[in-house]
């Protein structure tokens, strides 16, 4: 996880009282801990008309934006009321064959976590604002596996040398994130949150449970980014980006077969 020193999830607490709060992410999920409840319908992705505009390093992550100034690609279903609108997608990781992944499952992590960040713009108008509501955001986790090249995620390494600094960002246009969804969607659901500042409790987690497939040299090249805007002579590398599980504090995790 990121570096405990001063800046790391370990100090949040000081400037984000929340991030010993009740429904605070990533948790371990324990499979066998999960209660099934038969009455929670597939979530069902409508991406086919979704807009990515750009890709960008926010200091964070690598982030790719969407337009989401209508319900071109909503997220629906599952433990969901309305639809969600998707905004952006962005990735966590480790160091090299380290682990990556904010969730574990049963303490194992993966070697990335794959966040799509959705908002319920039927009862907010922005995203800032749901952000900040119990039912404002919906994010789909996806974990990322080492193994074979994933084909599709070659469109985002082959664009990160143009977002090499935080506050770099360039055109994306015309990626479509269903490519990078594995063909089941057995999920696990809880509430949660925000997993970076300012770790707002508004997040209605839904964590796929099997793991998409791409290599060590694909993972090798979001090390690459840098924490580091190119104006800052000192150039720390992108790595360790995620959150270490937090407490479950009396949760109940819910899982679906698809
Ligand atoms: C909270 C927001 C910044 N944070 C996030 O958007 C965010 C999203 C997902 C995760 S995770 N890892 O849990 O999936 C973490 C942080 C700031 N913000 C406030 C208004 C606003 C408007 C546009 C863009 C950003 C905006
Ligand atoms: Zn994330």
């Amino acid at each position: 996880m990121l570096a405990n020193v001063g800046t790391g999830p370990s100090v949040w607490h000081k400037n984000y009282p929340v991030a010993q709060g009740d429904r605070q992410s990533p948790i371990d999920i324990v499979p066998n801990q999960t209660s099934h409840d038969p009455s929670l319908g597939p979530v069902v992705l409508n991406y086919d008309h979704c807009t990515s505009i750009k890709i960008a390093n926010s200091g964070h992550s690598v982030v790719v934006d969407f337009e989401d100034s209508d319900d071109r690609s909503v997220i629906r279903g599952g433990p969901l009321d309305n639809p969600y609108r998707l905004k952006q997608f962005h990735f966590h990781w480790g160091v090299k064959g380290c682990h990556g992944s904010e969730h574990t499952v049963a303490g194992n992590s993966y070697a990335s976590e794959l966040h799509l960040v959705h908002w319920n713009a039927v009862k907010y108008t922005t995203f800032g604002e749901a952000a900040t509501a119990d039912d404002g955001l919906a994010v789909l986790g996806i974990f990322l596996q080492t193994g074979d090249d994933h084909r599709w995620l070659n469109m985002i390494t082959d664009a990160l040398y143009t977002v090499k600094f935080k506050g770099s960002a360039a055109d994306f246009k015309g990626f479509n994130p269903k490519c990078l969804l594995p063909s089941s969607l057995h999920y696990w659901t809880y509430l949660g949150s925000l997993t970076t500042p300012p770790l707002h409790e508004s997040v209605i987690w839904i964590v796929v449970k099997d793991p998409i497939t791409v290599s060590e040299k694909q993972l090798g090249k979001l090390r690459t980014l840098l924490f580091t805007g190119e104006e800052e002579d000192q150039r720390t590398r992108m790595e360790n980006n995620f959150r270490p599980p937090q407490l479950l504090k009396g949760r109940r995790l819910i899982s679906r077969r698809v």
